[in-house]
């Protein structure tokens, strides 16, 4: 059986259970492709967050990278675990409003924020805006002196850090579009730049240095380095930082080889790098914040699929093809990304021989898992994709004019459906005809 599966995972029918719910009736209830989360395994890794902090007695922020995976019930669930939001664009800010969450608690992140996001983060009285570029630093002056409002701000910087990672997901490194550098003293002027605008009130520093990485090494330079630019502006602007905003980025396992630390214990370590280098140079250590997307949600989703078409290729391979694909999990594609699947109507059967499953989209990239042991399957069978539950519907398009799945939330064997299927009515209802008119 898959190691990544627990033992209470396999229903006397020998069916996958996730969040106490047979995935075989997820199915059959709500349709294929369907995402699903186990709530308390987001659950559980909030609290791991938090307590690694409570542990270490700092001020801390956990503050959820809505990118991975936002809708209105992931929105209120991080409310009741009294997590802080990222958001990166007017969307996410809007999505998380409508859902209740406070504006307080949201970072809006972004290399390119627009008069009209901005705008929108300032009338909601956003908690803190991290200001990323000049530009912005402008355009952010006119519109907090055109709204007679003040707000705190970080600034980010990319601090010459090549976090070993894909490069499609590296950000912390020189040659990045995020952030001050740090290098060529570009983050002294911003500072200086936004101490002396009266509305923005400079929290502190962030830093971000990519995603799924797994080597500590990347986190403890980050943090040595911010703490050193901490040191340097107490000296040299007088300026306390209240906040060290680390960024996430914690890499979670998605095939049984992986081997990640747990997300608690990176963390773990930042903070007492931090400690002792506050400790070294004599500074106060100031709140820690995280922004952890990945490492909540990824491992507890799932994607149920089901199996359709087979095309056996002689002598070089067969292809098991799904009734989703690159539209539901671009990562495959885009990143070379390794997932795995188990048959969820027979998780515990032995694998009898090695397939391709492929999507159904109009693109021979379109590969969901290059090659998994499978048990013998037939159509109509369901697949569970392993740990999807980052990047995977908040990076999901409507290509070939497929519709998005539905998403549903298992917890203590009860489902709820938190966004429902998209429907073709939904993209017509976008379109108007030809001449341009209203269609009827
Ligand atoms: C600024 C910022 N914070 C947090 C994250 C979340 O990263 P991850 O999902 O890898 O934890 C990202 C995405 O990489 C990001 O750009
Ligand atoms: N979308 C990426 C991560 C990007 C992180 C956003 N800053 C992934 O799936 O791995």
């Amino acid at each position: 059986m898959n190691t990544q599966i627990r033992a209470n995972q396999i229903s006397e029918a020998n069916h996958l259970i996730i969040g106490g719910c047979d995935a075989i009736s997820l199915a059959k209830e709500f349709g294929t492709p369907l995402v699903v989360y186990d709530v308390a395994q987001i659950k559980q890794q909030f609290q791991d967050f938090q307590e690694v902090f409570q542990e270490n007695a700092v001020d801390y922020a956990v503050s959820y990278a809505s990118k991975a995976f936002a809708n209105t019930a992931m929105y209120q669930l991080v409310q009741k675990m009294n997590g802080h939001i990222d958001v990166v664009s007017a969307g996410e800010i809007q999505l998380a409003l409508h859902a209740g969450f406070s504006a307080s608690q949201m970072t809006f992140h972004g290399n390119n924020k627009s008069r009209e996001e901005l705008t929108l983060a300032v009338k909601a009285g956003i908690g803190v805006i991290a200001l990323d570029n000049f530009h912005e630093i402008d355009l952010l002056h006119q519109i907090l002196a055109e709204q007679q409002r003040s707000v705190d701000v970080l600034l980010r910087i990319t601090p010459g850090i090549s976090a070993h990672t894909h490069e499609y997901i590296q950000t912390g490194q020189v040659d990045s579009k995020f952030g001050f550098d740090l290098e060529s003293g570009q983050v002294d002027q911003a500072l200086q730049k936004a101490l002396q605008e009266p509305n923005m009130n400079v929290l502190g520093i962030h830093a971000h240095i990519g995603s799924q990485i797994f080597e500590l090494a990347g986190f403890e330079g980050a943090s040595e380095k911010l703490v050193d630019l901490a040191a340097r502006w107490q000296r040299e602007y007088d300026f306390e930082t209240q906040v060290l905003n680390v960024g996430g980025g914690f890499g979670i396992r998605y095939v049984s080889d992986d081997q990640p630390l747990a997300p608690q214990d990176f963390v773990a370590t930042i903070i007492q790098t931090i400690k002792k280098r506050t400790r070294t140079l004599g500074l106060r250590t100031p709140a820690i914040w995280i922004e952890p997307g990945r490492s909540i949600v990824g491992p507890a989703g799932y994607t149920l699929y089901t199996v359709g078409a087979r095309k056996d290729v002689p002598g070089i391979r067969s292809y098991l093809a799904v009734d989703g694909g690159m539209g539901d999990n671009i990562r495959p594609a885009l990143y070379g990304a390794a997932y795995e699947a188990v048959l969820a109507n027979k998780p515990e059967a032995p694998a009898s021989e090695i397939v391709r499953i492929a999507g159904k989209y109009c693109e021979s990239g379109d590969i969901l898992i290059q090659e998994q042991a499978i048990p013998e399957t037939k159509p109509g069978d369901i697949i569970a994709v392993l740990n999807t539950g980052a990047y995977g519907y908040s990076m999901a398009s409507n290509y070939n004019l497929n519709v998005k799945p539905a998403i549903v939330f298992a917890e203590g064997g009860r489902a709820t459906l938190v966004t429902r299927r998209e429907r073709i009515e939904d993209i017509e209802r976008l379109d108007f005809n030809l001449d341009g008119s209203q269609r009827s």
